[in-house]
């Protein structure tokens, strides 16, 4: 089975409930081209005052680790990567890869067709309309999901499939949505979803070394991905101290690989204050979520953050977010469960989860306890 945008999935999950998180008929919409030039923004983005962005965000020294001597097979520079790995994990959960083998120019084509798109009249860009329900296409905030604390962003998102070949998922989503005029957008996006795909089961290796269960334990689970590559854009914003990017959130997924412009807004929770995560274009930003610390049985912690806008200059961002394939079953392995250390999560797969932040939950900092609580509802 696979979870091609959610929407084209049988699911065996419990029946979805009539949901908090209803989709709201879209009367408000996020044109940015239009907002940019009012002196206020409507009320919907304003978010409550504890959730404002503070003025002060100290930048947070990240863990910056050199993949090189790992990715060329030298086994002293695989462990010394993985102790930094864990060490990260084990602290706040952020950390920054580099010489991680990905080209920098398909670093750049990525940005440079992301400019391309967001660029678009908000109609064309409303082709790929992210439909009730699904996880991928374009998103305009998300008004008509959401009614308050909205989002001051555009997304556009969409699934990469490890196993499909010879199928390319991403390459076919664009022809099949957009049409043949975004053949090479599909091609850069599928080529960019290969190479985090592949970046991403060298730092299960490392992930599974750091917790002791070998470098193999996690990267067969992933092996076989199901992943959701999101684009975000953040246009300017007249009031950035009234609003937040992306609000305050623990990644539902396992594992997310980042790349941001040099715009800077990443901020992370550690220490009871969020801390800026500044820009390097030559690194990316990795972080375990909520799926990965279930499958750790919570050793390493999905760590909460969020993103900022600024009234200057839009900002981008490219979210890579591993999944398992839909069916499989999140389980921590043995090797993690003992007597003083007892199951902190259900099993549950991976699909279950997705839909309950697609179609009942607005994921923030306790999506998984709400989804335990949710699955045991539901079991009854
Ligand atoms: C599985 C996912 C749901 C979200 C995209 C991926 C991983 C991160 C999630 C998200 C970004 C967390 C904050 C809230 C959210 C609604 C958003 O602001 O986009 C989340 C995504 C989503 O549900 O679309
Ligand atoms: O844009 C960013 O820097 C963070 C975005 C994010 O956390 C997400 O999309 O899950
Ligand atoms: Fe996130």
């Amino acid at each position: 089975m696979t979870v091609d945008c959610i929407a084209n999935v049988t699911s065996d999950g419990p029946p979805p409930r009539k949901d908090e998180n209803k989709e709201q008929q879209p009367s408000l919409v996020f044109d940015a081209s239009v907002l940019r030039y009012q002196s206020n923004i409507p009320k919907q983005f304003v978010w409550p005052d504890h959730e404002k962005p503070s003025a002060d965000a100290p930048e947070l020294q990240v863990p910056l680790i050199n993949l090189s001597g790992f990715l060329s097979g030298d086994p002293v520079a695989a462990w010394e990567a993985s102790r930094l790995v864990g060490e990260a994990c084990r602290k706040h959960g952020f950390f920054l890869v580099v010489n991680h083998g990905v080209k920098a120019r398909l670093i750049a084509d990525a940005h440079r067709y992301m400019d391309l798109f967001f660029d678009m009249p908000l109609h064309e860009k409303q082709r790929a309309q992210r439909k009730p329900g699904e996880s991928c296409g374009y998103a305009s905030s998300f008004t008509g999901r959401f009614s308050f604390k909205l989002p001051w962003k555009e997304t556009l998102s969409f699934s990469y499939s490890a196993h499909q070949q010879p199928h390319k998922t991403v390459e076919e989503y664009f022809l099949n949505v957009l049409g043949e005029g975004f053949r090479e957008f599909g091609r850069v996006y599928q080529e960019y979803c290969e190479a985090m795909s592949t970046l991403s089961l060298g730092i299960m290796e490392l992930l599974g070394m750091s917790l002791g269960v070998g470098p193999t334990h996690f990267r067969d689970f992933f092996e076989e991905n199901d992943s959701i590559m999101r684009l975000n854009y953040y246009p300017q914003c007249q009031k950035p101290e009234l609003t937040l990017g992306t609000g305050p959130h623990c990644d539902p997924t396992s594992l997310t690989i980042l790349h941001q412009d040099h715009v800077g807004g990443l901020q992370v929770f550690v220490d009871n204050k969020w801390h800026s995560i500044s820009p390097n274009p030559e690194a990316f930003v990795v972080n375990v979520g909520d799926t990965f610390m279930a499958l750790s049985n919570g050793q390493y912690k999905s760590c909460l953050h969020r993103a900022v806008v600024n009234s200057k200059t839009p900002r981008k961002s490219l979210a890579f977010f591993l999944c398992p394939r839909a069916d499989m079953v999140v389980s921590p392995p043995r090797g993690l469960v003992d007597s003083e250390h007892p199951r902190m999560y259900p099993d549950f797969t991976w699909l279950t989860l997705l839909e309950f932040t697609q179609k009942h939950y607005r994921a923030d900092m306790m999506t998984l306890d709400a989804f335990s609580n949710w699955l045991q509802q539901e079991s009854k």
